[in-house]
């Protein structure tokens, strides 16, 4: 929002600025949203209006240009930039009028939703201004609590060079941002890419890592300096040295071989960027995506080709942990953030967190690979293999989408100008098959999600763009966009907040206008009854869950103590493996608590190993209980079929139909809350049989780790062995008592959470008169409306 408008919203107040808005056919919604932030700050005053209509004129004249720009430079080469615009905004005579329709839905949602925030927000002023009692307490928590912001994540998985950076840029429609193409660069860190919402610039916000961290990476490259002469036969230590030679050229050029750690913290190597010093956040702001995308480099990706010269380009990459892009005007990042993830987790411990969390609450990924190898690229499947836990019961994915990049090159003909349509289709097919029929064969990838969350794509970004060959359709790159639409479709999130909003209004409402003692008794036990029955219903679910958790615990506990020696042996004794070479690696494990990463290759999580039986043992039932996809709800839908019955009340008792509206909304809301509660504990629910196993070996750990010299790898495996072996008939009997532990606890939080709410709701609503209640009968009747509004355009 632009600074005057602000100062003028401040000095005139928001009805004067809406009319002015209003006269001259300015969109408002950008007026709500800071309108929204602010309110409690508005003082109204009326003043002079000719200099702001101009002001206003000015602006939206530029806004009109630089859209106009946008879709210039985003299809310079396309002769149809003007149907393209057309298409988009739906009015092209191809365009499909649904697209349009849904668009338009979307834009007026969003309108009633701004309005009756502001609504909102009045009513809270209005109840500040009462007295503080129980009850106006409990509304202004309710309206503030009323706000929920989801975003949903996708998370682009693949190989360098696969296509992910050119895929986003296509699926968003701008052809310049993430920068691509170089064949002696690549991107090396998180990037996730979302909306603008603060003001309509393009801009990147770049997290580093901590001070201290960086100090250990030149710790490790004292290490590998002092043991310089045997890195030759030891394929993983020689793999790490590059990995930290590869950082610190990036950062230092050559003179990371000669300085001391303490030389190389000095400030003139982060002249550019004080903010890592600071341990602060470095923002950069610009008009163009193009603009964007030149300055972003030097923080993203790893140039191969950085030599040792003279006048070194200092790349920072290494020290950043994610860089946040943010795009002004963008239909499909509305809700949705794309996570642009290179390889595998990550050898840094806070980038690997970070890694970790961000899979763990991703709603979709995409794996893309290039379709010459689809189904034979290792790569992509283990990517697939190793975050499927991460994902499925510990994460909350529902849409796996496999995408086959580079659709148009066909390598049996020589030049792909001269590539036909038809056979690139018939490829596309093959692929998808050939696809399908490798997903199959993941049985253990499989438990965690349901058949239809697996979807193939086969994309040609390139000629998305540059149409010489294929239509738009036939590169698949709209499939995606009308998915990515579809998942930013806000209106159940709309829905929430009016309803809850006209149930509050209706609370409100109805508690002063009631001429009664203050509590209708027949009615406060038929409800009372009616949650007890249902919290017994809910509860006896609960306890089968229970049940079912402990029997298919138990065979896992079994199965474990007659298999660990099996899992310690291929874990311990891996065949062709160099014996110096493995002594490292699983120094590096007993180190890092059971879990090592190396450069390349699959992490190895040694807790994880140990308790494979057991999550083996749960994966379904646990799937089944905690479902990704919102066909049944967890607990059997036992939780979405609660219901007080409020709508037959209100068939025999209109008199009391305010109040029983609000239960009714009361009754979504909590519903919606205790859905996320589920989500977030689930994974951690999930992850507990492994947490526990790291805390149970973590004293051997680091007996391991201290060993040295002669022996060194001898010594780390037998007290591993000898730990496992005497703990084995506790350590996990311990890990499925913490698992069910945790899974109870959640039961009696939704249960108390679930019965105190509906409690609470049930007293205020009958038991509540007009004292120090303000009235609200206007908003009561505007937000009735926009709710019809809101159901009709549904
Ligand atoms: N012919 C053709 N080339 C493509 C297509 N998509 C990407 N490329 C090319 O493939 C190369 C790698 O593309 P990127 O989008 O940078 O791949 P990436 O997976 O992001 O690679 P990293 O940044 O290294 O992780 C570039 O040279 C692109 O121009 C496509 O659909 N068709």
């Amino acid at each position: 929002m632009d600074d005057f408008v602000r100062d003028k919203l401040n000095e005139w107040g928001l009805n004067e600025l809406l009319k002015i808005f209003e006269d001259e056919s300015i969109n408002t919604e950008s007026l709500y949203c800071l309108v929204d932030q602010d309110i409690d700050k508005l003082i109204p005053k009326i003043g002079p209006r000719a200099r702001f209509k101009k002001r206003l004129k000015l602006l939206k004249s530029q806004q009109q240009d630089k859209e106009e720009s946008h879709w210039t430079e985003a299809f310079p080469s396309t002769r149809d930039t003007e149907k393209r615009k057309l298409d988009l905004q739906g009015e092209s005579s191809n365009s499909q009028p649904t697209e349009k329709r849904k668009r338009e839905t979307a834009s007026s949602e969003l309108n009633i939703l701004s309005e009756v925030k502001i609504i909102m927000k009045n009513v809270h002023t209005k109840l500040q201004n009462q007295e503080n009692t129980r009850v106006n307490n409990f509304l202004k928590t309710k309206i503030r609590n009323l706000e929920t912001e989801k975003r949903e994540l996708v998370g682009v998985f693949g190989k360098t060079g696969a296509g992910k950076t050119s895929l986003i840029n296509a699926v968003i429609e701008e052809k310049r941002l993430l920068p691509s193409g170089s064949v002696t660069a690549c991107t090396s860190v998180m990037i996730k890419v979302e909306a603008n919402r603060h003001n309509q610039k393009y801009e990147a916000e770049i997290e580093f890592i901590t001070k201290e961290e960086w100090e250990d990476e030149l710790g490790n490259r004292d290490q590998f300096l002092k043991n310089d002469a045997d890195q030759e036969n030891d394929d993983d230590g020689n793999d790490e040295y590059l990995d930290v030679a590869e950082k610190l050229s990036a950062l230092y050029g050559e003179d990371w071989k000669h300085q001391s750690t303490d030389q190389l913290m000095d400030r003139k190597y982060f002249r550019e960027i004080p903010e890592f010093l600071q341990s602060t956040r470095k923002t950069l702001t610009c008009e163009a995506a193009e603009e964007l995308s030149a300055k972003i480099i030097k923080y993203t990706r790893n140039d191969t080709k950085q030599g040792g010269d003279e006048d070194v380009k200092r790349l920072f990459w290494p020290l950043v942990k994610c860089v946040t892009v943010r795009v002004p005007h963008n239909n499909f990042l509305q809700h949705v953030t794309l996570v642009d993830l290179p390889g595998n987790g990550d050898r840094n411990k806070s980038r690997d967190e970070m890694w970790k969390g961000i899979v763990g609450n991703c709603s979709t990924v995409w794996i893309v690979t290039e379709i010459n190898r689809a189904a034979s690229e290792k790569e992509s499947w283990e990517i697939l293999k190793s975050a499927s836990s991460h994902l499925g019961n510990g994460g909350e994915c529902r849409h796996i989408h496999f995408i086959c990049t580079k659709s148009d090159v066909i390598e049996d003909l020589l030049d792909s100008s001269r590539a036909n349509v038809t056979s690139i289709l018939k490829r596309n097919e093959e692929a998808k098959q050939s696809v399908r029929k490798e997903f199959n064969k993941l049985t253990r990838v499989k438990k965690h999600f349901s058949d239809e969350c697996f979807q193939v794509f086969t994309v040609s970004s390139k000629e998305f763009v540059k149409k010489t060959y294929l239509s738009p359709e036939n590169t698949e790159i709209p499939k995606l966009q009308t998915f990515l639409q579809n998942l930013n479709d806000c209106h159940s999130e709309t829905l929430n907040y009016v309803s809850g909003a006209q149930g509050i209004l209706s609370l409100i409402q109805g508690a002063k206008s009631r001429d009664m003692d203050g509590c209708n008794k027949d009615i406060y036990k038929y409800l009372e009854r009616n949650l007890s029955h249902q919290m017994e219903s809910i509860h006896i679910v609960m306890m089968e869950t229970y049940r079912t958790f402990e029997k298919c615990l138990q065979k896992g506990v079994e199965m474990s103590k007659t298999s660990y020696e099996r899992i310690l042996k291929t874990s311990l004794y891996p065949p062709k493996r160099n014996g110096a070479g493995f002594c490292k690696q699983l120094k590096k494990v007993v180190q890092n608590g059971g879990i090592y990463k190396p450069n390349r290759g699959k992490e190895i999580n040694l807790n994880m190993k140990l308790t494979s039986f057991m999550t083996d043992s749960i994966d379904e039932d646990f799937r089944k209980t905690f479902p990704n996809d919102g066909k049944c709800g967890p607990f059997n839908g036992v939780i979405s079929k609660f219901s007080l019955d409020t709508e037959g009340l209100r068939q025999k008792h209109g008199d009391l139909e305010l109040q029983l509206i609000f239960l009714k909304s009361e009754e979504e809301q909590i519903k919606t809350k205790l859905t996320q509660l589920i989500r977030n504990r689930k994974k951690n629910i999930y992850k507990s049989l492994t947490t526990k196993a790291e805390e149970i070996m973590q004293a051997c750990y680091d007996k391991a780790a201290g060993f040295s010299g002669t022996g060194l790898l001898q010594n780390m495996r037998n007290t591993i062995e000898r730990h496992v072996h005497e703990s084995k008939d506790t350590m996990f009997e311990k890990a499925k008592y913490v698992m069910l532990d945790q899974l109870l606890s959640l039961m009696m939080d939704i249960l108390e959470k679930l019965e105190n709410t509906i409690k609470e709701s049930i007293e205020l609503s009958l038991k509540t008169d007009g004292t120090s209640i303000p009235d609200v009968s206007t908003e009561l009747t505007m937000v009735q409306n926009l709710h019809d509004d809101l159901l009709k355009s549904s």
